[in-house]
């Protein structure tokens, strides 16, 4: 029988089957500390372990300040950082903390510590675990009550399984466009209902010629799709992933090499259909610059904000908000759009590529007058790699701050935030109202495009700084 990546992974992980749901076997469970509290007084409760502490890891990641780390001001951060500690002392839980030399964003230190593994389920107690799937895992974020559950019993109910939706991207990505511009244009294609109770499966040849970075951002944005999670089948790129020998996971020599062969089993097979397709093509793509406060509210770099009858009916009312309270003109050029704050960095961009191609815009540039730019990598790991390469030097030297790892600006848990009013070039994944910070105006862009906004102040479509 013919069957998809994602049917395969499911089907592999399927413990008992009722009319209404499935019991589902749980390879890999991330935890950090906004999401685990109750979970873990659940287990105590209950008088309860965690039944499989080696494969449940926990790390902080959303409270952490990110200029001196240790300084813990906030009276509620520092409270779930230190409970997070007290429970994986208590329960046995490996925790990778503050300093290890192996913190950072949830979503970054899985691959990294080679946690991520292709054909494998892997939940967290939060949304953007669809980040995985780049490595074909199926990765979806849960709830308290079912990281509770997870802990306990290391399965999870759910229900019917989704339906597949294929996402073809054809064509070859151009000079400046980068894996962020490719999952805006999806989302601004189908929507932020578009992937409404669906599996998306990335496919084509355009996703063929990322790296892991590439398909780690492009997963990592499925949820803004609304759909339950992304994945993409592991090809030479994936195995080539594995053999860094600093990945303590990840299988090693023979293992490695009898893993890959069943890897190579997991692609969707050339006659199984999706249950909905949708095609892309990468070679018409140009930088994407969201405008509103959804990720589908979004325009072309060398473009302008939209006016209200250029909008479908059914989006006047959203838009209109939207134009209220990000402080914008309809048909403003975005170029001509001036820009507070930059903050590249997150589990959608916070990786070594992203900051190398930030870095390439901003070497020998300084930024603009006027603009605060933060650059956070997203693990200690990315942090050390960056250093090695001289790439905090280009960043400071450049007038931006250097920072150290957590989800910082991404969302406004921790000292980093927009003050009400500022407007942001942000290379993180969510842009509603107050995301980054109460008033706060969140443009979601790529790492290069972000760059650009910093050291000319405002919108600039990144190709015109790369072709200089
Ligand atoms: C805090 C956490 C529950 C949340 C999530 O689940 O996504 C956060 O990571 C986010 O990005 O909004
Ligand atoms: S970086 Fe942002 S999206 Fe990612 S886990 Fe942290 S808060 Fe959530």
């Amino acid at each position: 029988m013919s069957a998809t990546l994602f049917q395969k992974v499911w089907d592999r992980h399927v413990l008992s089957v009722t009319n209404e749901a499935t019991l589902l076997y749980i390879d890999r469970h991330l935890v950090h500390e906004v999401t685990s509290p109750q979970a873990f007084d659940g287990l105590r409760l209950a008088d309860r372990k965690v039944r499989r502490t080696d494969l449940t890891f926990a790390t902080i990641d959303h409270n952490v300040p990110t200029d001196d780390q240790l300084d813990i001001r906030d009276a509620l951060s520092k409270r779930q950082i230190e409970t997070l500690r007290a429970n994986c002392r208590e329960f046995g839980v490996n925790l990778y903390d503050i300093k290890s030399g192996r913190q950072g964003i949830v979503h970054v230190i899985g691959p990294e510590l080679g946690l991520t593994l292709p054909g494998s389920t892997i939940v967290c107690g939060d949304s953007h675990t669809s980040t995985h799937g780049a490595f074909g895992a199926l990765a979806f974020g849960i709830g308290t009550s079912e990281v509770e559950h997870v802990l306990a019993t290391q399965t999870l109910w759910q229900g019917k399984r989704p339906a597949a939706l294929g996402v073809e991207v054809t064509g070859t990505l151009g000079r400046g466009v980068e894996p962020k511009d490719v999952i805006l244009a999806v989302i601004r294609a189908i929507g932020t209902a578009g992937g409404t109770g669906t599996v998306i499966e990335y496919h084509g040849p355009a996703i063929r010629a990322l790296s892991m970075e590439g398909r780690l951002t492009i997963c990592n944005m499925s949820i803004e799709a609304g759909a339950r999670a992304g994945l993409i089948a592991p090809d030479d790129v994936t195995f080539e992933y594995f053999a860094r020998t600093d990945r303590p996971y990840a299988p090693k020599g023979r293992a490695l090499e009898a893993a890959i062969a069943d890897w190579k089993t997991l692609a969707t097979d050339p006659d199984a259909p999706f249950d909905s397709k949708v095609t892309i093509d990468a070679s018409k793509l140009v930088p994407q610059v969201t405008w509103g406060t959804n990720p589908s509210m979004t325009v072309d770099a060398d473009g302008r904000i939209p006016t209200l009858d250029e909008l479908p009916t059914s989006l006047r009312a959203e838009a209109d908000r939207a134009f209220t309270y990000m402080g914008l003109i309809p048909g403003t050029l975005l170029s001509e759009i001036p820009i507070d704050v930059v903050f590249i960095g997150s589990c959608t961009n916070g990786r070594i590529e992203d900051l190398r191609a930030a870095a390439q815009v901003m070497k020998g540039r300084k930024v603009a007058a006027g603009v605060r730019t933060l650059v956070v990598p997203g693990s200690e790991q990315v942090r050390s790699q960056a250093q090695a390469e001289g790439l905090d030097r280009v960043f400071e030297e450049a007038g931006a701050e250097w920072r150290e790892a957590g989800c910082s600006m991404c969302l406004a848990m921790n000292p980093d935030r927009l003050q009400p009013g500022q407007r942001a070039a942000s290379t993180s994944n969510r842009n509603f109202e107050g995301r980054q910070g109460p008033g706060g105006r969140t443009h979601l862009v790529s790492p290069s495009m972000a760059a650009a906004a910093a050291v000319t102040g405002h919108f600039t479509d990144v190709r015109r700084l790369l072709d200089r």
